[in-house]
């Protein structure tokens, strides 16, 4: 969807989960198939852009690829003029420096790190998936940080803004490849590397167009996927979770560790059953509903 905007000549395009006083979050997060039931897209155009035309072409564009559901009431855009600096402050007003545990911060790129001696992520927010905010990025945080990663080779599927990368590679990670289907993710991905100066040890590559089949990396053309990663992450729901497990597993080296997330807890039955024939010494952590799942590679 963010594409589509920015084909259009977007300056920015996010999408946030929508919420309502009188919609408790369990509502919200039923389909798994989807980050959240209903959503919120927020995007900038230059003053002078027509937006009537604009909102006509995006609907002509969606309505194939993926068909968009308005609220009851039939508004489907609400347009707003906005002062460059005004809309500056009010999104960075909304992004705070946040500790993940002790030692560990995802900070902002405009703020300064409330304790300068620990791993501070530091991170564009906005762009992409990522920020810290949601339960399953803390979820792998910490389980990263548990990890023995000195030296070790990292694969983030579903990147997003790359935090999980990025993150393995200042805990002592010697290489990370970020991938992910969205393209905005992929340059978000890489420009969050850029300010925590890891971009030489972090490959970042989008991984297909279509969510739904995204095709192999090695089919992108990297010829030192197969077998060779010492960690997988991969934060991206139960559905790509359970059609991608062979795949995840085959980047693995033998003993390679996996940590699943973006998956609810009572989730984690359907999606054991296709990882369990490639690991063992499965462990569940959770945060609210939310689980996180680690896996060893069981055989080579
Ligand atoms: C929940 S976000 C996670 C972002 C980040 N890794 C984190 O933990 O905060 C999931 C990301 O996975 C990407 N994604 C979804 N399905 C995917 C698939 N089948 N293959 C690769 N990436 C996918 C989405 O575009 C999104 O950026």
């Amino acid at each position: 969807m963010t594409d589509e905007l920015l084909s259009l000549g977007a300056l920015s395009a996010s999408v946030e989960e929508y919420r309502t006083l009188d919609a408790p979050e369990q509502e919200i997060f039923g389909d798994s198939s989807k980050v959240w039931e209903r959503c919120t897209v927020q995007t900038l155009f230059s003053a002078s852009t027509d937006v009537g035309a604009i909102l006509a072409l995006w609907h002509a564009q969606s309505g194939s690829a993926a068909p968009l559901k308005y609220e009851a009431g039939g508004s489907s855009a609400h347009v707003e003029e906005v002062p460059d600096q005004e809309w500056m402050d009010s999104v960075r007003a909304s992004y705070q420096p946040a500790c993940i545990e002790e030692g560990l911060w995802i900070v902002p790129s405009w703020c300064e790190p409330p304790e300068p001696t620990a791993t501070n992520i530091i991170l564009e927010p906005g762009l992409a998936f990522g920020t810290g905010e949601h339960p399953t990025t803390r979820l792998c945080l910490k389980a990263l940080a548990r990890l023995p990663l000195a030296g070790k080779r990292v694969i983030d599927y579903g990147t997003g803004s790359g935090v999980l990368a990025i993150a393995a590679l200042k805990m002592g990670a010697s290489e990370a490849l970020g991938t992910d289907t969205d393209a905005l993710a992929v340059h978000s991905a890489k420009f969050n590397a850029g300010l925590n100066g890891v971009a030489a040890s972090f490959r970042t590559e989008q991984c297909g167009a279509s969510p739904d089949s995204p095709e192999p990396l090695a089919a992108a053309g990297l010829a030192d996927v197969e077998a060779s990663f010492d960690v997988c992450v991969a934060n991206i729901l139960q559905g790509p979770l359970l059609e991608l497990g062979p795949r995840l597993a085959s980047y693995l080296k033998p003993n390679g560790v996996i940590l699943l997330s973006g998956i609810l807890v009572e989730q984690w039955a359907a999606v054991k059953d296709v990882y369990e024939p490639f690991f063992a010494e499965f462990e569940v952590a959770s945060e609210g509903k939310w689980a996180l799942v680690t896996g060893v590679r069981s055989d080579s």
